[in-house]
């Protein structure tokens, strides 16, 4: 019998019955962080059925931000800490389970949620405190939990799994998947389900920037480094991102010399400021994306292969909207609340035809092409229900003769050519994003841009 069956042997007498009876919650985990033992109270207060089986569960299905896999892994008490949990301030205390040899084999966690009125100004003064260090940089969130990816397809759930085990390394994670899939999503989903949750999460798009700032803006500048340079000279993202996860996005579009000083940083754990020639520890966890083919890139001398397969430690590929078609409706539902929420616009129900559009459509603008699909159909629509002309089914197969107006007419057919403008380049260069802006005579940022908007 191990040390934690032991705690729980006694049935009603044990110490977590025991302890439970003093607080509202509480919750024992093993040294995988699955769940042993959850009292029916915190059950209760995370509206979870009595009778869904927790045993074996990782803690953070159940509750995503939660901090008690940090304890097993610091083997630190936090003996009083403040956490929102459904909404509710909570007061919380988690301590390591250790064996005499002090290595930790579990931890369990109390929370107090009942006569915590005193405790309100307290809570009022954290809120303001960390909403004031969000507002100076000093701290960045990421607004994304896993939960937020939103699907019951077993293409997105695995992927959910995936990710949730990737969480708990501490190794570089490279996401595939086309554009829109949800790489940022899943990015921040990480950071938050991980052990540097607390820290930053820094995210820097390597395709958007001009390619004159990519290095002072990743590795930073010492004073003067450049004209223009502050005097202070300025940190760079990843030292921003010290203690918490820095997110390459578009990781294919980085020129040589930018991807040398990376490998650098990944293998050394070191980073030299632009114009110094100090170097500086730090200690950041890399979450690479990219919608291009990297391993193509490699084969055709375009990506150093050598950072390939550093950032390819452990790849997660997402899968495109159409093969997970039975998450539609549900996706739909969501970013059509949401797009209420954010718009003010009266709320729209999808027409059964729409729904079937919708599922049949080959989105290769993918979950970003959904919105940007639904939001146009809130605007437009001329009913109380959104159909498949709202979102645009008709002008899929072709140009419908007789538009509302000649302005709206106007801007659908300007954006269809420039989108198709964009796509012959992207297939001429490859899809390389550089090549193309160049080959079109606008900048890398612009197309980004354009991609952004049309897709
Ligand atoms: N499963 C999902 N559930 C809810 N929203 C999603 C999901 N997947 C993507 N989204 C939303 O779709 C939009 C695009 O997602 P995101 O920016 O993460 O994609 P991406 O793969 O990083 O795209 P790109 O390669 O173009 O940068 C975002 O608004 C995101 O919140």
């Amino acid at each position: 019998m191990n040390q934690l069956e032991a705690l729980l042997s006694a049935n009603d007498d044990n110490l977590l019955t025991l302890l439970s009876s003093l607080c509202q919650g509480s919750i024992a985990i093993d040294q995988f962080c699955k769940i042993v033992w959850i009292s029916d109270a915190y059950r209760e207060f995370l509206a979870l059925p009595p009778d869904k089986e927790l045993r074996g569960v990782h803690v953070e299905e159940i509750l995503p931000s939660t901090q008690l896999p940090r304890v097993v892994q610091t083997g630190q008490p936090s003996f009083l800490d403040l956490m929102q949990i459904n909404n509710q301030w909570c007061a919380v205390t988690r301590l390591p389970l250790k064996n005499p040899d002090n290595s930790v084999f579990g931890a369990i966690g109390f929370i107090f949620y009942h006569d915590l009125d005193a405790l309100q100004p307290l809570f009022d003064k954290f809120a303001r405190l960390r909403k004031q260090l969000v507002s100076q940089n000093l701290i960045r969130t990421s607004k994304y939990a896993l939960d937020d990816l939103i699907g019951q397809s077993e293409p997105l759930l695995k992927i959910k799994r995936q990710a949730l085990r990737a969480a708990q390394l501490d190794t570089t994670v490279l996401l595939l998947g086309e554009t829109g899939t949800g790489k940022e999503l899943l990015a921040q989903g990480i950071h938050n389900a991980s052990p540097r949750s607390s820290g930053p999460f820094v995210g820097i798009n390597m395709a958007a920037l001009p390619e004159s700032l990519v290095e002072a803006e990743l590795f930073g500048a010492a004073a003067g480094a450049y004209t223009g340079a502050s005097r202070q000279g300025r940190q760079g993202k990843i030292q921003l991102a010290e203690g918490g996860t820095l997110f390459l996005d578009e990781i294919a579009d980085i020129s040589p010399a930018i991807q040398a000083k990376l490998l650098r940083v990944i293998q050394e754990r070191e980073v030299e400021a632009l114009g110094s020639n100090r170097l500086e520890k730090v200690d950041v966890r890399i979450i690479a994306a990219t919608s291009r083919n990297l391993k193509q890139q490699v084969d055709q001398g375009l990506f150093r292969a050598d950072l390939y397969y550093r950032l390819n430690v452990l790849p997660l590929n997402l899968p495109p909207l159409r093969v997970r078609s039975s998450d539609i409706p549900s996706l739909s539902h969501y970013l059509l609340d949401k797009i209420q929420q954010e718009t003010g616009l009266p709320p729209l129900q999808l027409s059964p035809q729409a729904i079937v559009w919708l599922q049949e459509y080959h989105w290769p603008g993918n979950v970003r092409e959904l919105h940007n699909r639904l939001e146009r159909a809130c605007v437009m629509a001329e009913q109380d229900q959104i159909t498949a002309d709202d979102l645009g089914a008709s002008e899929v197969t072709e140009i419908p003769l007789s538009e509302p107006s000649p302005k709206k007419q106007l801007h659908k057919q300007r954006d269809q050519a420039e989108l198709s403008a964009i796509h012959h380049a992207l297939q001429q260069c490859q899809f390389n994003k550089t090549l193309a802006a160049e080959y079109l005579g606008i900048s890398r940022a612009t197309l980004y841009n354009r991609l952004k908007r049309l897709t």
